[in-house]
């Protein structure tokens, strides 16, 4: 089973470390940046691939391309532009898509809740004292707006240099400035409100595994008003063991294929393709190895399909064959597929595709059509032909460089059989 996770967390890394042991899953790790990638601290190896850089949802539909079971989004509670990102990429390719969310911590009613950053500035403007951060960097420039912030406000942010330097500009150094990898005991986060004098501390709900509780406990301690900014819409999700639970589960299951690989004579039947683009000519030239008529239909049929039909032609009147391969320059009608036993709709409109699907359908003609697999009575697969073998792959419409991929390892062994 493929897997790909989307990670950068701390349950990511569980997460990962448990699939790791799992036989028969292989995990493709993504993680944002170099940070996320120390904390998986783990070792690409045969049943792990990790990639570092953040996705653009287009990214990510290409890397989903490949062909995984299922996406795992581990990435963190309050990454919501994240999370978007890769629901989409997963509706648009359809491939499952499994929230990993940790739980929430139990707060006591003694903290403040508020719903977003803005919601901080506005009741820490109602308040006097010096203030702990810990909602990381990417939202400091926001506190500038708390009155006096450069007295008042204390940030806590990750040691790397980047971030130094933005913390910085924005007017938090020297002792308003921690910069320190967590996790934080509770000791630890008492010691600091102590020794910064701090009245408030802001968090957002991290969980048990960003270090929530930790914050929780000390401000008790520490006599500090524990300020939590809630996570927004993502409370949805499974926990750690339940994903668990659903990859044994369907580990379980059989894999049951859709797609039933089935060999027809073609000899002295007719297909017609209609269009003579990119797609059209790839199955062109793989139609006219077989013995079958050929009809291709297009507005407009470039040279190079014209030299190679002639090329056949040649090829088929020295072998003494009697094949038809015919041309017509035109716009497609209907009548072009009479006779037809084997149509491709391959033009570049989704109007004619999707109306010479309808029409073929109606009249019992079998139809593949190129821009829509839903339409299609029958895939084109991927085919190798070398002596009396022939081949056709299909990665049964779920994985179009998957199908690519294997035709190429076929060619290959094949090349190097004896
Ligand atoms: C379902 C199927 C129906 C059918 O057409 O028969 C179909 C459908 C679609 N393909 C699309 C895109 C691409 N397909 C390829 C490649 C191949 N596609 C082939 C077959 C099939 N393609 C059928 C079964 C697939 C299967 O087995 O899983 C191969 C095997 C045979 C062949 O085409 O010769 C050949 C590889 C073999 C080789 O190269 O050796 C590439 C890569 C490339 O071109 O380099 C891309 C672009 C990159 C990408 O998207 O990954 C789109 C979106 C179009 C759009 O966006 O407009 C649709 C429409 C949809 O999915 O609804
Ligand atoms: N199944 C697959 O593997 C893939 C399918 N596609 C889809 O296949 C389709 C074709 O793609 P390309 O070959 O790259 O397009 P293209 O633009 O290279 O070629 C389109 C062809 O259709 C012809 N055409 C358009 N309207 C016509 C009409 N009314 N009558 C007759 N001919 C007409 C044009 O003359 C041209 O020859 C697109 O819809 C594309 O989305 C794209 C990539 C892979």
């Amino acid at each position: 089973m493929n897997i790909l996770v989307f990670a950068g967390t701390t349950e990511g890394r569980l997460l990962i470390e448990t699939l790791l042991d799992m036989k028969k899953v292989s995990v493709c790790a993504c993680v944002a940046t170099e940070y996320g990638k120390e904390i998986l601290e783990q070792e690409p190896g045969e049943n792990l691939e990790i990639n570092t850089g953040r996705l653009t949802v287009e990214g990510m539909q290409q890397l989903m391309a490949r062909g995984f079971d299922m996406v795992i989004d581990a990435t963190h509670p309050y990454a919501t532009l994240v999370t978007d990102n890769i629901k989409e990429a997963c509706h648009q390719t359809n491939i499952k898509y499994i929230r990993l969310l940790r739980e929430k911590t139990q707060f006591g009613s003694d903290c403040v809740f508020v719903e977003n950053t803005d919601a901080v500035i506005r009741y820490l403007n109602t308040t006097e004292g010096n203030v702990l951060l810990t909602t990381g960097s990417k939202e400091l420039a926001r506190y500038t707006e708390v009155r006096n912030y450069q007295e008042r406000l204390y940030a806590r942010v990750l040691p790397m240099e980047p971030v130094l330097a933005s913390c910085n500009e924005l007017g938090f150094s020297g002792r308003h400035l921690i910069c320190m990898q967590g996790p934080f005991s509770c000791e630890l986060n008492v010691a600091m409100l102590k020794q910064l004098n701090c009245t408030y501390m802001v968090t957002k709900d991290t969980g048990t595994e960003g270090g929530a509780y930790e914050k929780y406990q000390a401000a008790q301690n520490a006599g500090a008003t524990l300020i939590v900014v809630g996570r927004g819409e993502q409370d949805c999700g499974m926990s750690l063991p339940q994903v668990i639970q659903e990859i044994n589960r369907d580990l379980a299951m059989p894999e049951l294929a859709d797609w039933f690989p089935m060999f027809i004579n073609i000899k002295d039947r007719n297909i017609a393709i209609i269009g003579a683009g990119k797609i059209a000519s790839r199955r062109i030239r793989t139609l006219l190895q077989f013995s079958c008529n050929v009809r291709i239909v297009a507005k407009e049929i470039p040279e190079e399909i014209k030299q190679m039909i002639n090329e056949y032609v040649n090829i088929d009147e020295k072998a003494g064959l009697n094949r038809s391969i015919e041309l017509l320059e035109k716009e497609f009608d209907m009548e072009d597929v009479n006779g037809a036993h084997m149509v491709l709709a391959a033009t570049n409109s989704r109007e004619v595709n999707e109306s010479i699907g309808i029409q073929c359908k109606n009249r019992g003609i079998l139809v593949n059509v190129a821009d829509k697999k839903e339409e299609c009575d029958f895939y084109f697969p991927g085919v190798v032909i070398q002596g009396n073998l022939v081949t056709g792959i299909t990665a049964q419409g779920k994985s179009h460089s998957l199908a690519k991929k294997g035709s190429e390892v076929i060619k290959k062994a094949l090349r190097d059989m004896d």
